[in-house]
Formats: C-alpha cells, structure tokens, sequence
C-alpha cells in the first residue's frame, strides 16, 4: 500500500482506524513559513467525528501532534510529520467482517487484495479516519496559500435530493467562505440544512444512510496555473479528490451540465474590469485548457451513501463458502458529506500548491 500523493510537495497518509495513530508526513514544503496551530486545529474540529447528530458518534479530539518539520512556529523545510492519536476505537464491531464482507465498503477487495493481512478494524487503512490527517496536509497548504490570495471554501450542495442554493460562479465573496468553514454543516441557505438533516435523520432511523455532493470554489487563484493534458487544473484536483474514501464523481463548471449546452451558451465571454480580464459566466469552473483563467475555480465531488448501515443485507461467508445475512454494528456516519466538506477543500488546497510555482 502506498498512500503518498503529489511531486512538489508530497503527502503521504499513514496509520489505520484501530491503530495507535493515524498521520501525514508533507515533503518538500518551502521553509519559513509562519503555521498557525489555531487554524490547523480549526480545520481538524470541522471533519472531527463524534460532534454533530448527523456524525459518527465515535469521539475523538483529533489534535495533531507535530514530531519533526517545525521550529519555532515556522516550517524548517524538512519533512513535516504530524501525528493523531487513536482513542476511542472500539474493534468488536467488526469482528465477523472479514468472514462475511459489508457490501459497499472496501471488506471483500482488500481482503483479496492483502491475502487477509491488512488491518481491517475499522476498515484499517480504507478508513474515512485517514482523512483527518489530509485534513491536517491541507491546512498546512491552505495557510501558504492564503498569504498568497488564495480562498478555499465549500458547502453541501446535496443531501440525497434536498439541494442548497449553488455558489454564484462568477461572485464568491470571501466572507460567504469564512461562514461556512465555521458552521459544522456547511449550507448557503439555512433552510437548506434544516430539510437535509431531517432526511439524514429519516435514513438513520430506518437503519440505512444517504449520500451527496460538496461544491467547492478556489478564489484569488492566479491566472495561468496548470497546463494542458494531464499535468491540468482538472487531472491533477480529480487525482486527489478521486483518493478521498467515498467519492465516486468529480465535475468542474458546469461538468455534464454542459453537454446540455450549445457552444454559444457554454462559452463564458471575456471583457476588460479595468486591466483585468474577466469572463461574464464562468461555466468553464475557472480552467480553460487545465490552465487557471482568474475566474473562481468551481468544482462539485459527489459522496455515495455510507456502506455501512445497520439494516439486514445479503452478503457471503467466505469461510463456508455460503450466501449470509449480515447485520453491520457500530459507530456509523449516517451521512458522510457534511464532514467531507473540510476534506475536500484540503484535497483541493494540496492539488494547487503541486501546480502553484511558490
Ligand atoms: C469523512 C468520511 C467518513 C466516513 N465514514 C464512514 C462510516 O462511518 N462508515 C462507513 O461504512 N463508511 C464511511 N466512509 C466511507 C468509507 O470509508 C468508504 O466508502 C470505503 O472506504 C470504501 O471506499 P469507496 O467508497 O471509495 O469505494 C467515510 C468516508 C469519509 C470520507
Ligand atoms: C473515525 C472516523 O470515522 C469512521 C469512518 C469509518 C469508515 O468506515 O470509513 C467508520 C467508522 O469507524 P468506527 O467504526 O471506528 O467508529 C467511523 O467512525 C473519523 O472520521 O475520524
């Protein structure tokens, strides 16, 4: 198994769900800059689980610790290591799971995969745990690039139907992003949340779960960033985006919308603010040739419905070599995406720090 991703600055995810710890080592970060652990931990409390009524109610602080990388409140340049305890695991749970698979999680392939080796309490290394550690990556980036104009923001746009209002593609004020990074359940409308809680609370009383879709957006983002064919804007975000446990689509823009679309409603028109060049629409998510335009980068992840759900399902035991019934017990998320937002925008702040020259 190898979890690292990136070139420039390379993240690389280790730990299991039940282990002693879970963490990130960043490689290559530029050195002096400033960190501030406040921040960090702010990122940390908003994917953390066992805080809201539509989370897991496994309880975990998730304080990073800081082994190597940082002196005096400032990167050093060398290796940057972080580490997350694990504390209130609770491995029974999934004691029959490697018997008899969960359908939907990772159970059955990894099984095959690792010859039954890998650690599957918890779902081990497929855990969505290990996205507290990205989380903690791209906090690090977030704030590098912050000091360079860079805003990263999202909310959830979906809840199974129940929609929020999308983000103006052309118009995403800097203080609409610092509200929703300071909600638990991030929506532009609030009614919104209200409607999306519900459905998840209907889902989790009739022992299943729901998924949906985080919008995210990128503003102050330079133009000229990226680069055609696969070194892109677009290949580069859905690499990452595509590695968060769960994800099973990524559009930019107007994504297939614009296959509905004839070119002269698709192309967004350029005119001159002052000296700068601007596009009216932005259906284009802010890339043109995997190249940055300067219009916000607008992208949307969608989240399928949690695995594991405590109603009966049809599973095998693969000792007997029979069908089974399989009932799934323990900490759950009913719905994963309010607490996916954090993570995407991290997935997102690690992806353009790779493409930025700093
Ligand atoms: C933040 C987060 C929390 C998650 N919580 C759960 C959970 O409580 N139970 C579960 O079965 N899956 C959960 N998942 C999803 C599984 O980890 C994921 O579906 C599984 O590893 C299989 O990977 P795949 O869906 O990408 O194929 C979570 C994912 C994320 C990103
Ligand atoms: C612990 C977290 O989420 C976990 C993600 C997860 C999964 O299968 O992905 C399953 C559950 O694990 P457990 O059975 O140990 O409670 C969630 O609680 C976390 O996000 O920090």
């Amino acid at each position: 198994m190898s979890s690292a991703w990136g070139e420039k600055i390379k993240v690389s995810i280790f730990g299991e769900s039940h282990g002693a710890a879970i963490g990130a080592v960043l490689d290559g970060l530029p050195a002096g800059e400033e960190l501030d652990f406040e921040a960090v931990a702010l990122q940390m409390s908003r994917r953390a689980p066992g805080k809201d009524p539509a989370a897991t109610p496994r309880r975990e602080s998730d304080l990073p610790k800081i082994v190597s990388g940082v002196l005096n409140g400032r990167t050093t340049g060398a290796p940057l290591c972080a580490l997350i305890e694990n504390t209130n695991t609770k491995s029974g749970d999934y004691e029959n799971l490697q018997r008899v698979p969960r359908p939907g999680h990772a159970d059955y392939p990894a099984f095959l995969r690792y010859g039954g080796f890998n650690d599957m309490r918890g779902g081990g290394h497929f855990s969505g745990r290990l996205t507290a550690p990205l989380v903690f990556a791209g906090a690090v980036c977030r704030q590098i690039l912050q000091r360079r104009g860079i805003a990263i923001g999202s909310h959830v746009l979906f809840v199974a139907d129940c929609r929020d209002t999308p983000f103006s593609p052309t118009d995403i004020p800097e203080d609409l992003l610092q509200r929703l990074a300071s909600v638990p359940f991030p929506v532009i409308d609030r009614e919104a949340e209200q409607k999306m809680r519900n459905t998840i609370e209907k889902a989790r009383m009739a022992q299943d779960s729901v998924g949906g879709v985080v919008e995210c957006a990128l503003t102050g983002v330079p133009a000229g960033i990226g680069g055609p064919l696969f070194g892109g804007i677009e290949p580069v975000f859905s690499s990452i985006l595509f590695g968060i446990p769960a994800v099973k689509g990524v559009e930019f823009g107007a994504g297939f919308g614009a296959a509905e679309l004839y070119g002269s409603q698709n192309n967004d028109a350029y005119y001159f603010d002052g000296g700068t060049v601007k596009a009216r629409t932005n259906n284009a998510g802010g890339i043109l040739g995997g190249i940055t335009t300067g219009m916000p980068i607008v992208f949307r992840a969608a989240f399928k419905p949690t695995p594991s759900i405590a109603r009966e399902q049809d599973s095998v035991d693969l000792k007997t070599k029979e069908n089974a019934k399989l009932r799934v017990h323990g900490r759950h998320d009913p719905c994963i995406v309010s607490r996916a937002a954090p993570v995407v925008e991290a997935a997102a702040a690690i992806a353009l720090i790779n493409l930025m020259t700093l």
